[in-house]
């Protein structure tokens, strides 16, 4: 069964704490976190002032922040204290990459590396022994509600060759237009953590829609 992770992007945050209750009510183990930087990505989101409460109301749950930031290495200590139990870099964000999971692994909490759509997954061979996640990026960064890329479908199976192929225990993220009628698809490619916003927080009933994630 795949991880569930909902993205508090597409969350209501007039009503951050009823919505921090409602994952807390549900199936999800992760709750996933987009910080973006208006540089890296053409949208600016939300900092530590939002996360660190969110990770205090949801104290059962896995904290993934996802930085769709430039220079990383700068703020990466700031979300740790914030709450994140992992945090993930862009590998396009990133000059020293080796550098940037070592800085995170040294906080002591999990290192991921995200992979626009364009990134092959070959260019991660490299770092994979060090990495606890690769998130796969299944649409351009930036923005909730887009549509999901097919081609993430055969770099999910590749990448899930890769790892399986050395053993290495990275886990496979996916995160951008997944949705009930997709995940399965996802899942059987190789992905091990599914990351949905809308159609998690878009959905009449949150918590039966997380469920129905959960049991794909
Ligand atoms: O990182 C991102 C977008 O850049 C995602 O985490 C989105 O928040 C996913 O939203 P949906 O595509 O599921 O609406
Ligand atoms: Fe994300």
């Amino acid at each position: 069964m795949p991880i569930i992770a909902p993205s508090f992007l597409a969350s209501d945050f007039l009503h951050l704490a009823g919505q921090c209750e409602l994952i807390n009510n549900s199936v999800a183990e992760w709750v996933h976190l987009d910080v973006m930087d208006g540089r890296f990505v053409p949208n600016i989101s939300f900092g530590v002032p939002v996360i660190k409460p969110v990770c205090k109301a949801t104290p059962g749950k896995y904290h993934d922040v996802h930085l769709m930031i430039e220079e990383p290495e700068k703020y990466v200590e700031d979300f740790k204290s914030a709450g994140a139990n992992s945090i993930t870099v862009h590998y396009e964000a990133c000059r020293h990459l080796h550098r940037n999971i070592e800085q995170i692994k040294k906080l002591g909490i999990h290192a991921g590396v995200a992979l626009n759509p364009h990134t092959p997954v070959e260019l991660l061979q490299d770092v994979l022994p060090y990495l606890d996640l690769v998130l796969v990026m299944s649409v351009n960064p930036g923005f909730g509600g887009q549509q999901f890329i097919e081609h993430s479908i055969e770099k999910i199976k590749r990448l899930r060759r890769m790892i399986d192929e050395k053993a290495y225990t990275a886990l496979i993220e996916v995160d951008g237009g997944i949705t009930l009628d997709n995940a399965a698809a996802v899942v059987n490619a190789g992905a091990d953590v599914l990351v949905a916003g809308s159609s998690i927080f878009g959905a009449d009933d949150i918590v039966a829609t997380i469920g129905q994630f959960k049991a794909v």
